[in-house]
């Protein structure tokens, strides 16, 4: 995986936080200067506004990166249905194309200097014709990041997800631990150092439960509080965003 310039976020279900996750890595990241593209492949569940259908998850990821271009490679396939792709892609009768997602995301390759792409839901969800977002990653050539939940359960739904990552030939950069509780119970205290132990993953990060109902605020503040933690600047270098970030700053 040389010089790979993007990561592929997945997550061990829909809802975990891949969205949130991905917008605090995209601001971290443009806050060191970096240049950030950003894709959401497939986004399922799209909103209709007038006849256009918007990614909810795409709208917050370009917020993140402070741009409001409509750049159809951020978004390959919008689909309508809030179901798995395969199926919301079959309602809407759209093929989804690998080597069409990959062009796209070659495009904003060649423009910035890293990118960050968010799934939809899981490592295993279909997208076409028996293929699986795993597949989509291999085809990206990229290694993932996993987004894991807190609480009790986590442990078997992470370790399902990084070891299916790996049989499948996928480099697992890390797990991120999201929306930990400002008073873990038990089971949310001992889940970071289970899962980094357990998984041969490395734990990169956990990243807290913010209150604020504001998406926008929610990511500001999650980002505030991770940039006066030293060890978040390991974790962008984990993710490979490092060699981006420190040939940004040479040529400053
Ligand atoms: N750290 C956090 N603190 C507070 N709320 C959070 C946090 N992370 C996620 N959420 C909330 O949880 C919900 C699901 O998060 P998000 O949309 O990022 O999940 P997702 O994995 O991207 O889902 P999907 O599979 O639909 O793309 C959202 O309402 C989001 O605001
Ligand atoms: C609609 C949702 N928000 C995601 N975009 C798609 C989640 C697909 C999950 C499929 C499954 O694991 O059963
Ligand atoms: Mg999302």
């Amino acid at each position: 995986m040389a010089n790979c310039k993007g990561i592929f976020i997945t997550g061990t279900d829909t809802g975990v936080g891949k969205t949130i996750v991905s917008a605090v890595l995209a601001r971290l990241l443009a806050n060191k200067g970096l240049s950030v593209g950003v894709m959401k492949p497939v986004t399922s569940g799209c909103i209709e506004v007038g006849s256009k259908l918007l990614s909810e998850d795409a709208e917050l990821l370009k917020w993140a990166v402070h741009t409001r271009e409509d750049d159809p490679d951020m978004t390959p396939y919008l689909l309508r249905e809030p179901l798995a792709p395969s199926v919301a892609a079959e309602l809407d009768k759209v093929r989804i194309d690998f080597s069409i997602i990959k062009a796209a995301y070659e495009r904003l390759a060649a423009k910035h200097d890293f990118v960050i792409v968010e799934g939809a839901g899981g490592l295993m969800v279909p997208l076409a014709g028996g293929l699986l977002t795993a597949d989509l990653i291999n085809h990206l050539n990229l290694p993932v990041a996993v987004v894991a939940r807190p609480n009790l359960g986590t442990v078997n739904h992470t370790l399902l997800t990084t070891f299916t990552a790996r049989q499948m030939g996928i480099p697992v950069k890390g797990i991120i631990v999201n929306n930990y509780p400002s008073a873990p119970d038990k089971a949310e205290e001992y889940a970071p150092h289970m899962l980094g132990s357990l998984s041969g993953a490395a734990l990169l990060g956990v990243f807290p439960h913010s209150p604020r109902l504001d998406q926008h605020t929610l990511v500001e503040e999650i980002v505030s509080i991770l940039e006066q933690d030293p060890a978040t600047a390991l974790m962008l270098r984990e993710l490979g965003a490092g060699a981006a970030s420190s040939t940004k700053e040479s040529t400053r």
